[in-house]
């Protein structure tokens, strides 16, 4: 994609695709819960579509009508084993989380992936489970594919979480619906809690306390209908292009503003964004609401370990308005960034670099100095969705014309990304 970046502002109102997490979830729990789930202004995206592949291949009929899906669900026990291996793509979501429910089945299952996700550590996933009786398998036990065999018994765990990740605690969680007895998961840190709100809702028996959650097994859960939130990990490449752009003033409708997920707002407002977030409302069981930007004057600041699990998929998107804020971002506890697509740590740097950033990598923290331009390089997206995303903004504000190589890995997760991009350009 070639980026020209002479004189443009961002003018309008517009909507973002569903949340990817959520809508990898509403697949899950609609085809494992009893009866109808109808699924409004879902993600099609190609992550989303190996989620949906993988419970085709077990035997759910599950139809797309435009934005909206219908599953009918087979009960907790009505899967059926898989006719090939579960290719799970470019997707750690898919194979973290669908880890933790085939352990459960009374059928064996080989979890796989592509190039990048055959090189992201499933060990963290492989130990809990392993220790709840499941029989699961990796390659040096710790990279895809995975093996997973029927097990006698699974029974529930006491879990100090020693990440922060929702993909490992909605694995241990969809374990946990086959096991016995009533696991608990501790968190030292806040991670996205959209599986425990969507297990509630499907009338799963899960309390959450504190930094702990406390579910028991399940005999049924109940379809639902049920509409996605926007993706706000979509919405944030919008909001910073707003914020750095001169002139520019968008309002994004309908975006999800869970506490635990949309850390990048606060993040943006203590840099000094014009941020307001109005029309608040419940969905579901997620907090959503409509998010107005003005370009706006971005300051450095510092951002602690504990707020990266809240904002973890928009570090890469932060790096690129730190790059033109004034003075010094500090973003600590970066570490988890480079077990993702790509190393993103080393990604982002490196395109942001080529464009006159000033970037210093130090062990867990990432530390950027505010330049007055960027200019237009050619830039590599790794792959990485993330990535392309990030550096298509960062291109959006450098005079004169960026290459970004591969960028149809936004596939990945917002497909219509540039066609709306463009549409806000002025
Ligand atoms: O649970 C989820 O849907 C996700 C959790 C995060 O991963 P980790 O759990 O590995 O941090 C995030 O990076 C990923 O994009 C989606
Ligand atoms: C890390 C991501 O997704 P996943 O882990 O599902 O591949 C992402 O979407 O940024």
């Amino acid at each position: 994609m070639i980026i020209d970046g002479s004189k443009c502002k961002l003018v309008g109102k517009i909507k973002v695709p569903g949340d990817k997490s959520i809508s990898h979830r509403a697949v899950i729990l609609g085809s494992i819960a009893k009866g109808l789930t109808v699924i409004e202004n879902i993600l099609i995206s190609e992550d989303v579509i190996k989620t949906i592949d993988a419970f085709k291949n077990m035997g759910v009929n599950i139809e797309i009508m435009d934005e909206k899906v219908l599953i009918k669900g087979v009960g907790i026990h009505g899967l059926k084993k898989p006719n090939t291996p579960i290719y799970c793509g470019n997707s750690g979501t898919t194979m973290r989380l669908l880890s933790g429910l085939l352990v459960g089945q009374k059928f064996s299952s080989i979890l796989t992936g592509d190039d990048s996700l055959v090189k992201r550590p499933m060990d963290r996933i492989i130990i809990p489970l392993s220790k709840m009786g499941a029989n699961i398998k990796g390659v040096k036990n710790k990279y895809p594919p995975l093996s997973i065999k029927p097990t006698n018994i699974l029974t529930s765990i006491c879990y100090k979480m020693p990440v922060a990740s929702a993909q490992v605690k909605s694995s241990i969680l969809l374990a946990t619906l086959y096991a016995k007895g009533t696991t608990k998961i501790i968190e030292n840190k806040i991670t996205r809690d959209h599986t425990e709100r969507m297990l509630k809702l499907f009338g799963a028996n899960i309390r959450c306390k504190g930094n702990e959650i406390l579910m028991d097994s399940e005999n049924e859960l109940y379809g639902k209908k049920l509409y996605i939130p926007g993706d706000i990990s979509s919405a944030a490449y919008f909001i910073v292009a707003a914020l750095l752009i001169k002139g520019s003033h968008i309002i994004i409708e309908d975006v999800g503003i869970n506490p635990t997920r949309a850390g990048i707002l606060s993040i943006l407002k203590k840099m000094g964004g014009n941020i307001i977030v109005f029309n608040e409302r419940e969905i579901n069981c997620e907090p959503i609401g409509d998010i107005e930007v003005k370009y706006s004057k971005l300051r450095g600041i510092t951002i602690e370990e504990d707020e990266i699990g809240k904002l973890i998929d928009e570090v890469p998107i932060i790096a690129v308005a730190a790059t033109l804020a004034e003075g010094r971002t500090i973003i600590k506890g970066v570490n988890e960034l480079k077990y993702k697509e790509s190393n993103r740590i080393k990604t982002i740097t490196e395109g942001l670099s080529n464009m006159g950033a000033y970037i210093k990598i130090l062990p867990d923290r990432m530390i950027i100095e505010g330049v007055q331009e960027l200019k237009p390089a050619f830039l590599n997206s790794y792959d990485d969705h993330r990535i392309a995303m990030a550096l298509s903004i960062a291109a959006l504000t450098a005079k004169g014309s960026s290459h970004i190589n591969k960028s149809e890995c936004i596939n990945i997760s917002y497909p219509e990304f540039y066609t709306t991009l463009f549409k806000l350009l002025q």
